[in-house]
């Protein structure tokens, strides 16, 4: 365990470097700091008026992977997968301090644009909520919202293949996509989001309203997806986040991040007795 100001963060691996990385060292913004994290918190505490909700998180997200966020309700899960992309602006009473980084530059500085960030990190909630149009509508909105009318009817296949749907709507674009089983909304959703082809999603316990087929057939895509976006899902489900992810944080009671490591250590061998007791059902 290394202590890191306000929590301690165990390591298994070369994370032991990053974490001791401090965001005050000299190195431009613009540039990321650490090699294959493509999202870095520091020191981040989130407040809803006078509750804190998140206390000093300090994590560093790797590229192309699935990060599970797992812990007890009402521990800051969701609160920090919307720190990421800015979502908590549009809450009144949320207030962020600290920093948190994507590719090296600070999201929360004056000049970036909330809206445009979020054409990068998209998000994928936890009912599904295709609009009432069709298929195609649906997964072409964001591609012409963002201007991108070039090819709209190719890249909304691709979208939808790669949302592992394709084949089950083929022929049926037209329909609404309200017709669709709530498993096949909630890949429509996971189309619209990569159909602009941003980096990273972001997915509040996108399969806690779906059955076991449905369950599985998203945590088949989710290990898919990671092939070439960034994951972030936050979970209630621990064989969900033991399956489907490489990294695994357990942020538990007042907001704290325990223990961020590789999936694999976290479940087998946890540094906290903390996230043991957690991990094997003793509270939670
Ligand atoms: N919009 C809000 N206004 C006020 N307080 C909020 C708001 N959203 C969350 N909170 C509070 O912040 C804390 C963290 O909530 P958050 O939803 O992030 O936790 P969570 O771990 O995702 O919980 P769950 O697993 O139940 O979804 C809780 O005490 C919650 O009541």
């Amino acid at each position: 365990m290394i202590a890191n100001g306000t929590q301690s963060v165990s390591t298994s691996d070369d994370s032991t470097a990053r974490s001791e990385t401090s965001v005050t060292d000299d190195i431009p913004l613009g540039s990321p700091r650490v090699d294959d994290a493509v999202i870095e918190a520091r020191d981040l505490d989130v407040y809803y008026g006078d509750d804190q909700a998140l206390d000093g998180i300090h994590m560093d997200i790797p590229e192309r992977k699935v990060t599970a966020l797992i812990g007890p309700s009402g521990c800051g899960k969701s609160t920090f997968l919307r720190s990421i992309n800015r979502m908590n602006d549009l809450i009144d009473i949320a207030r962020v301090e600290g920093d948190l980084y994507f590719h090296g530059k600070n999201v929360y500085d004056d000049d970036v644009d909330p809206v445009a960030l979020r054409r990068k990190i998209g998000m994928i909630f936890q009912s599904p909520n295709p609009f009432p149009k069709s298929i195609r509508d649906n997964v072409a909105y964001g591609l012409k919202v963002q201007g991108k009318d070039e090819n709209v009817d190719e890249k909304v296949r691709t979208a939808l293949e790669r949302a592992a749907l394709l084949e089950e709507v083929d022929g049926q674009l037209d329909s609404s996509g309200l017709d669709l089983s709530g498993g096949q909304q909630q890949r429509l959703c996971i189309a619209r989001a990569i159909a602009p082809d941003p980096e990273v999603v972001l997915m509040d316990e996108p399969a806690s309203a779906l059955d076991p087929i449905a369950t599985s057939k998203i945590e088949d895509l989710i290990e898919d997806l990671a092939e070439e976006y960034t994951v972030v899902i936050v979970t209630h489900n621990m064989q969900q986040a033991a399956r489907i992810s490489d990294k695994t944080a357990v942020f538990l009671t007042g907001g704290e991040l325990v223990e961020f490591d590789n999936t694999e250590k976290i479940f087998e061998n946890p540094e906290s007795d903390r996230v043991e007791d957690y991990i094997t059902g003793k509270f939670g």
